[in-house]
């Protein structure tokens, strides 16, 4: 076939698609009028994971599975904007990596909203000036994220999904490696590529800064400065990368939580998150996790904070799997409930597999 008959075909599938989406806008506009009717939320994640599933399911190729994934990333996104517009807080400015997971989860048909700290995107969310919030929690290379877990047990907001960002690393700056005298960055991304700079720049000082975007406007100004940060926030600077993807572990990956204030529905492979605290005796962490054994309940992750209290006592964060309506996980919570002085579930929320 000749290209101008290829073309021809692209055009005529491009039409059909059109109709097609336009056709789901319609069927998602009256999703949305429902909703508002019987005063439900209008973004559900677990339909969104469910779907997403089922597609990755019945996709035939050659389209990769990413790719449709990004595809229907924006799809649902424009629904959503015509069911009602959203806005999402984040720790700002534009161009961090919270941006970057808003934009990825939610797609570019939300309103963006940055904020200054993350005990601000809680307390947005809280107050009613976000629909949602998108937090880190914990990456694969510097552990968790104490802001955020100290904002949860604080905050009156749930958890209602989760998402994993795959950060990559990028050094910017005007002059090569040789002539960098000094680097800036936000604390977490200077902790992942420790190893890195310890090999490259050895006697370049490290100068910790509020963002990564921060970073970068910072390094525009000195000759002899590079900045890290990921691609967004570099997006917009015309300093050359003097090197990429230099974080230490391959799969350096940050969690994210979504905040808002719904439940959301079992859909079969959910999480929840919860977090407790105990008056000290002997094997009393062994007694509170027992429940979990009982009921056959995995856990996902656990973490420890101290109190503010001052006398090493601790929040213990625990994630397991399935969701707060199963009749296991609910017995296996109020058994452990009336064992300690502090319990609070932070909500259940599709669990996302990679
Ligand atoms: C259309 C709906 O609303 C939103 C948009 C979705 C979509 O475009 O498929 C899915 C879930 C919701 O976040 C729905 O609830 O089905």
């Amino acid at each position: 076939m000749s290209i101008e008959n290829l073309r021809t075909g692209i055009d005529e599938i491009d039409s059909e698609i059109i109709r097609l989406l336009n056709r789901r806008c319609e069927l998602a506009r009256q999703i949305g009028a429902w909703k508002h009717e019987n005063n439900l939320p209008i973004y559900v994640p677990e339909r969104e994971q469910q779907l997403l599933d089922r597609l990755a399911d019945h996709n035939p190729g050659p389209l990769d599975r990413d790719s449709l994934i990004a595809i229907y990333r924006e799809i649902m996104s424009a629904a959503i904007k015509l069911e009602q517009p959203m806005n999402i807080a984040f720790l700002g400015p534009e161009g961090t990596f919270s941006h970057q997971a808003v934009l990825e989860k939610f797609g570019r048909g939300v309103t963006c909203q940055p904020v200054p700290t993350i005990a601000d995107v809680f307390s947005a969310v809280e107050a009613g000036r976000a629909d949602y919030g998108m937090v880190p929690v914990e990456n694969t290379t510097e552990g968790v994220v104490n802001p955020t877990l100290d904002s949860l047990t604080e905050a009156n907001v749930r958890i209602v999904a989760e998402f994993n960002l795959p950060v990559h690393l990028l050094l910017y700056s005007a002059s090569p490696l040789s002539e960098i005298r000094c680097v800036y960055s936000h604390q977490q991304p200077l902790g992942q590529c420790r190893e890195y700079l310890r090999a490259n720049l050895p006697n370049a000082t490290l100068i910790e800064v509020t963002s990564t975007t921060r970073a970068v406007e910072l390094a525009e100004r000195e000759r002899d400065a590079a900045a890290i940060s990921g691609k967004l926030a570099g997006d917009n600077t015309d300093l050359p990368v003097v090197a990429e993807n230099i974080e230490d572990n391959l799969r350096n990956i940050t969690r994210f939580l979504v905040i808002g204030k719904q439940e959301n529905k079992p859909t079969g492979d959910d999480k929840t998150s919860m977090c407790f605290a105990f008056h000290d005796r002997a094997g009393a962490l062994y007694d509170a996790l027992r429940p979990f054994r009982n009921h056959n309940i995995s856990m996902t992750m656990i973490e420890s904070r101290p109190l503010k209290s001052g006398h090493w006592e601790y929040n213990f964060f625990v994630d397991i799997r399935g969701h707060i309506s199963d009749p296991e996980v609910a017995a296996a919570c109020a058994e452990l409930k009336s064992d300690c002085s502090f319990f609070k579930v932070f909500g259940s929320y599709p669990r996302i597999q990679n």
